[in-house]
C-alpha cells in the first residue's frame, strides 16, 4: 500500500454492511441430522421449528436452518433457542439461492465506478471458518467471485474510454497477513513488508511489489500466482481454509490530457481468515498457533468496529497490523462495504449471531471519502516526466545523429599531408564513426525505454471497432442495470424506513378519545417496552454465556500454547549452550521494525551500571541493582528419574567399627551425606520456584 494523500474536505458516508448466507452444507446436514435424532427429546428450537416427524431427513434438512433472510427488507431473522427470535436489517441480505453476480451488480459495482473515479474503495468479506468467505471474494472455476467480476468491470471500462486523450495505468499488488507477519505473495520467496506511518498520517506498506497489468486476464493470472503462495490448509470446518487474512490491492491512475489532471483509485479486495473455535476446527499444533493469531486480529478488527460504531476518541488501529491495514477503509478515506459471510445452520448458532451483531455495529462506522486528484505518488506522472524527459534527450542528440553515419569515402590527404598528419586524420575519422555507433546505439536504448514505459500506460480506445461497440452495448446494458439495482435498492431502504416510523407514526397520529383509549395505548406501549427490555436482557445473557465460551476456549487455548512453549523450552534447555542464553533473553520484540532484537547494552547502557536516580543520590545498598534481575536465567529444572543413591555408609558390627574407620573418616561421611542433602532440599526448592524465565519468554515465544 503506498502513501495516498490525506483527504482535504469530505462527506461523511456509511459503511455499507451486506450479509450474505450461504446454503446448509452436505456435512452439516449429516451432523445436524445426528444431533436431531439425538436430541429430538429436548425441547429446543428442533422442537420450535419441527414438523411431525424428527428423523424425516428432509424435514430436518429445513429444521436445520436457524437463519431466515428476508432480501426485500434487507433482514435477516435468527431463531432463537430461547424463544426470543432476533432481527437484524442491513443494507442488503442475499439469502442461498442468490448468486454472486446480483450482488456484484446491486452493490459493488458502484464502488468499483467510484474507484474508476478516483476514490478509494474497500470491499472486506468477514465471518465464521467455512462461510463463504473465499467463494465470494474469489470464486470458484464455475463461480466466479468478486475480485474477477472487478477486473473486468475495470477493463470494460478501461476500453470503452471515449477519448484517447484519457490514459490509464492499472497495476496490483497482493498481500497476506499470515500470523503477524505482513507477506508479499507476488515476490519470489513471499518476502516479509513493514508497515510504516503512523496512526495519525495513516500505515502504508512502501516496499510491496507492484505488477504492472493491461488486461483482465493478465490480472486473474497475478491473482491465482499468489494465491499458489497464499497460506491454505484442512480444517474440520473447512477443507480449504484460508489460514491468513489476504488484500488484493489494484491501483487505477487515469490521466487526462485535456485538463493535465490525474486521478488516483485504489481498491482494497480483503478476504480474511475466519474466526474459529478450536473445539469446531479440530484445530492442533500449527493449525491451533494459526488461529490463535486469526482470532486475535479478528478480535483487534472488532474493537476497532466498536470503537468508530461508539465515536470513541481512541480508535486501537494500532492493536494489530490487520487494523493498521485497514485504517482507511475503516474510518478513513475511503468507501467501504462489508460483507457479513453466515452459514445458517443451529450448529454455528453462537457464532452466527456474534457476526451478525458485528457487522449491524459496523453499520454505524462513517467514512470519509474524497476524489484523490494529483496526489504526489502518482506512478503515472513519474512515466509521464520520464518520457517527456527521454524525448528532450533523444531531440538534443539528434543533430549528432543526422551527421552521415560513416563518411561514404574517406577523403584523401592532401598530396603535401606529412604521413603524420594523414594517421591522425584516419584516427579522427575512426573516432568520429565509433562515437556516431556510441550515439546511435544510446538512441535506440531511449527509444525503447520510451517504447517499454509507453507500453504500460494505456490509451483510451474511443469505441470505433466492433469489439469496442459490443463492449459499448455491454456497458449501456450494466448501466441500466445499475439503475435498476439502485431503484431495488431505495426501495428496500424505503420498506425498511417505513416498518420504522410506522410505530412513531401510529403513536404521533393517535388520537385519544377517552381516557380509558389512552390507558390502553400506554399500557400497549409499556408492553412493548417490556418486551424490548426482556430481549435486551435476553441478549445480555447470551453475549455474557458466548462471553464466557470464548474466554474457556481462550483459556484451552493458552494452556495449550504453554504446553508447546514448554516442549520448545525443554528443548532450548537442552541444546541452547549456556552461553547463548543471556542473549536469547535480552531479545525483544520490536512492533515498528517487525523484527526481534537483541539489545545492545554495551552500546547503551552496561548491564552491571544501576539505573540512576532521579535527581538525587541513591545510598548504596546491599541489593543488586533493578536491571540486573531482568537478565537472569531463571529455569526449571527437569525432573529427571534418579539414576544414582545418595551416599550411606555401610553398617559394620559395633566391634569392627573402631577398628576399620579411621580416626576423622566417621564425620567426613557424614559431612557428604549432608552436603547431597542439602543439594537435593535446594533443587526441589528450586523446582517449588515459579519460572519467571518461563513466563518471560513464554511473552516471547506468543509473539
Ligand atoms: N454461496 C455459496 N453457495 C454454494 N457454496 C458455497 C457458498 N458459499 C460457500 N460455499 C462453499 O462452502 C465451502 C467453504 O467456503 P469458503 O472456503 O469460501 O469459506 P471461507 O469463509 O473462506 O472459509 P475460511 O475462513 O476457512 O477460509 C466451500 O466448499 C464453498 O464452495
Amino acid at each position: 500500500m503506498e502513501k495516498s494523500a490525506r483527504p482535504r474536505t469530505a462527506l461523511n458516508e456509511c459503511v455499507k454492511v451486506v450479509v450474505r448466507c450461504r446454503p446448509l452444507s452436505e456435512k452439516e446436514k449429516n451432523e445436524g441430522y445426528e444431533e436431531v435424532k439425538k436430541k429430538r427429546t429436548e425441547q429446543t428450537w428442533y422442537e420450535r421449528l419441527s414438523t411431525k416427524t424428527p428423523v424425516d431427513k428432509k424435514a430436518c434438512d429445513v429444521r436445520l436452518q436457524v437463519v431466515k433472510v428476508w432480501p426485500e427488507r434487507g433482514a435477516v431473522q435468527v431463531y432463537s433457542p430461547k424463544g426470543q427470535d432476533k432481527m437484524f436489517t442491513y443494507d442488503a441480505a442475499y439469502d442461498c439461492t442468490a448468486d454472486t453476480q446480483t450482488m456484484y451488480d446491486e452493490m459493488v459495482r458502484p464502488l468499483v465506478a467510484s474507484v474508476l473515479d478516483g476514490f478509494n474503495g474497500c470491499v472486506f468479506a468477514y465471518g465464521q471458518t467455512g462461510t463463504g468467505k473465499t467463494h465470494t471474494m474469489e470464486g470458484t472455476a464455475d463461480h466466479e467471485g468478486i475480485i474477477p467480476r472487478a477486473f473486468r468491470h475495470i477493463w470494460a471500462h478501461i476500453e470503452n474510454s471515449a477519448s484517447p486523450d484519457v490514459t490509464h495505468l492499472v497495476s496490483c499488488s497482493y498481500i497476506e497477513l499470515y500470523l503477524e507477519d505482513v507477506r508479499d505473495l507476488l515476490s519470489k520467496d513471499c518476502k516479509k513488508l513493514t508497515i510504516r506511518g503512523q496512526e495519525l498520517n495513516g500505515f502504508y506498506i512502501p516496499e510491496m511489489t507492484s505488477v504492472v497489468c493491461k488486461s483482465a486476464a493478465e490480472m486473474v493470472r497475478v491473482m491465482r500466482a499468489g494465491n499458489r503462495n497464499r497460506a491454505a490448509g484442512r480444517t474440520d470446518m473447512n477443507e480449504h481454509s484460508s489460514r491468513s487474512h489476504a488484500v488484493f490491492l489494484v491501483t487505477v491512475e487515469t490521466a487526462h490530457r485535456k485538463t493535465n489532471r490525474i486521478r488516483v483509485g485504489k481498491l482494497n479486495l480483503v478476504d480474511l481468515a475466519g474466526s474459529e473455535r478450536q473445539r469446531k476446527t479440530g484445530a492442533s499444533a500449527e493449525r491451533l498457533r494459526e488461529a490463535s493469531r486469526i482470532n486475535q486480529a479478528l478480535s483487534s478488527l472488532g474493537n476497532v468496529i466498536s470503537a468508530l460504531a461508539e465515536n470513541s476518541p481512541h480508535v486501537p488501529y494500532r492493536d494489530s497490523k490487520l487494523t493498521r491495514i485497514l485504517q482507511d477503509s475503516l474510518g478513513g478515506n475511503s468507501k467501504t462495504i462489508m460483507i457479513a459471510n453466515i452459514g445458517p445452520a443451529s450448529y454455528n448458532y453462537d457464532e452466527t449471531i456474534t457476526t451478525l451483531r458485528y457487522a449491524h455495529r459496523a453499520k454505524a462506522i462513517k467514512n470519509k471519502p474524497v476524489r484523490n486528484e494529483d496526489p504526489k505518488d502518482a506512478k503515472l506522472r513519474e512515466y509521464q516526466a520520464e518520457i517527456e524527459r527521454l524525448r528532450a534527450l533523444i531531440s538534443q542528440r539528434r543533430p549528432v545523429d543526422r551527421r552521415p553515419r560513416r563518411p561514404a569515402r574517406r577523403a584523401p590527404a592532401p598530396a603535401d599531408t606529412s604521413e603524420e598528419e594523414t594517421v591522425s586524420i584516419e584516427n579522427e575519422n575512426i573516432l568520429a564513426e565509433s562515437t556516431i555507433e556510441q550515439e546511435k546505439k544510446q538512441m535506440e536504448e531511449l527509444e525503447q525505454q520510451i517504447r517499454a514505459l509507453e507500453e504500460r500506460l494505456v490509451q483510451g480506445g474511443g469505441g470505433k471497432d466492433l469489439i469496442n461497440n459490443l463492449n459499448e452495448a455491454q456497458l449501456i446494458l450494466e448501466q441500466r442495470n445499475s439503475e435498476i439495482t439502485e431503484r431495488k435498492k431505495r426501495e428496500v431502504e424505503m420498506q425498511q424506513k417505513i416498518e420504522l416510523e410506522e410505530e412513531t407514526t401510529a403513536i404521533v397520529t393517535n388520537t385519544f378519545a377517552t381516557l380509558q383509549q389512552e390507558v390502553d395505548h400506554k399500557t400497549q406501549r409499556l408492553k412493548k417496552c417490556l418486551a424490548r427490555y426482556g430481549g435486551l436482557r435476553e441478549e445480555m445473557v447470551e453475549q455474557r454465556e458466548a462471553h464466557d465460551a470464548e474466554r474457556r476456549e481462550l483459556e484451552a487455548l493458552q494452556a495449550a500454547l504453554i504446553a508447546e512453549l514448554r516442549r520448545r523450552l525443554l528443548v532450548a534447555d537442552s541444546f541452547v549452550p549456556l552461553a547463548g542464553r543471556p542473549a536469547v533473553l535480552r531479545a525483544r520484540y520490536n512492533d515498528d521494525t517487525d523484527a526481534w532484537e537483541l539489545r545492545d547494552h554495551a552500546g547503551v547502557e552496561p548491564l552491571s551500571t544501576r539505573p540512576g536516580a532521579a535527581g538525587r543520590r541513591r545510598g548504596s545498598s546491599a541489593r543488586p541493582a533493578r536491571r540486573r534481575a531482568e537478565n537472569v536465567l531463571d529455569l526449571t529444572p527437569i525432573p529427571l528419574p534418579a539414576t544414582t543413591r545418595l551416599y550411606s555408609a555401610p553398617r559394620l558390627a559395633p566391634s569392627l567399627a573402631p577398628a576399620l574407620a579411621p580416626a576423622g573418616r566417621k564425620e567426613e561421611v557424614e559431612a557428604v551425606a549432608s552436603v547431597a542433602t542439602v543439594a537435593v532440599a535446594g533443587r526441589k526448592s528450586a523446582r517449588a520456584r515459579p519460572s519467571t524465565a518461563h513466563h518471560r519468554l513464554g511473552t516471547a515465544g506468543v509473539r
